[in-house]
């Protein structure tokens, strides 16, 4: 898959930008991913957007406040636009959830609750012998509670229902900046397969990131040093004139 004049991005963070950390707070940023990213939005003409399970508080907090488009949350929060003011799209998450959460992380050794505007993760990297039990709580909250479950990486999220990453992106797609765009959606994660299943019904391309696995992606890079190296020669391509109209 190629940049083009008319490609609307859409990049997944955890696992495709940044290599997956112990901690969510110990990802490291490369230096030079946030300067790579504005300048491809720029010529992308703002059609560039995170998608992330992040909250936007905590990825600004990681990326630094950065003129991007951003649907957080699990598209939970919206920033249709670099200096647009935040969408937010659900309604917040009842406390009583993340109580919950808190008292089943205390009595299972520890785990982490990471509290979001509208959903709270838990992670049982560090305790996977948890999982069972895992599951049955956060099933048992969200049919209590309404609530949706997605799994992602050692961690079970429970967030307000009626939005994910695919819907995130046909949010951005029905934007005037995004008419008649083809989005290619990178992401490595299973909460990533909604957004790639989105970019197909605009004849876009779903891009896998790591080892292969069943999937709506139809293209695949290694890891995130494959990402880092193909949107930087998406830039180049730019700069050396070779954007295809
Ligand atoms: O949609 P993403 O941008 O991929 O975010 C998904 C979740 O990523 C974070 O958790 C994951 O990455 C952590 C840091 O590498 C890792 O420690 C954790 O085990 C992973 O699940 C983040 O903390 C979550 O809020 C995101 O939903």
């Amino acid at each position: 898959m190629c940049l083009s004049q008319s490609t609307a991005l859409f990049l997944d963070f955890d696992g495709t930008l940044v290599e997956i950390a112990d901690h969510p707070h110990d990802v490291v940023v490369s230096e030079f991913l946030p300067p790579l990213l504005v300048q491809l939005s720029r010529k992308l003409d703002g059609r560039l957007a995170i998608v992330t399970g992040r909250s936007i508080a905590a990825l600004e907090a990681l990326l630094g406040p950065i003129s991007l488009a951003i649907a957080g949350s699990h598209g939970g929060e919206f920033r249709p636009a670099a200096d647009a003011e935040i969408e937010p799209l659900a309604a917040p998450l009842p406390g009583a959830v993340v109580d919950e959460l808190n008292r089943f992380a205390r009595a299972s050794g520890g785990l982490l609750v990471e509290p979001k505007p509208f959903s709270a993760a838990i992670h049982y990297r560090h305790h996977p012998e948890v999982l069972p039990n895992l599951r049955a709580c956060t099933e048992s909250l969200a049919a209590e509670f309404g609530l949706a479950i997605k799994h992602g990486k050692k961690v079970i999220e429970v967030t307000m229902p009626g939005s994910d990453k695919g819907s995130a992106v046909e949010r951005f797609m029905a934007l005037p900046a995004f008419d008649g765009a083809i989005p290619i959606f990178i992401g490595d994660d299973v909460t990533d397969e909604d957004a790639f299943a989105a970019v197909r019904r605009y004849d876009g391309e779903g891009v896998l990131v790591g080892a292969p696995r069943p999937t709506a992606a139809t293209s695949r890079l290694d890891g995130v040093a494959e990402v880092h190296r193909w949107l930087e020669a998406g830039l180049e391509a730019v700069h050396k004139g070779d954007f295809r109209p």
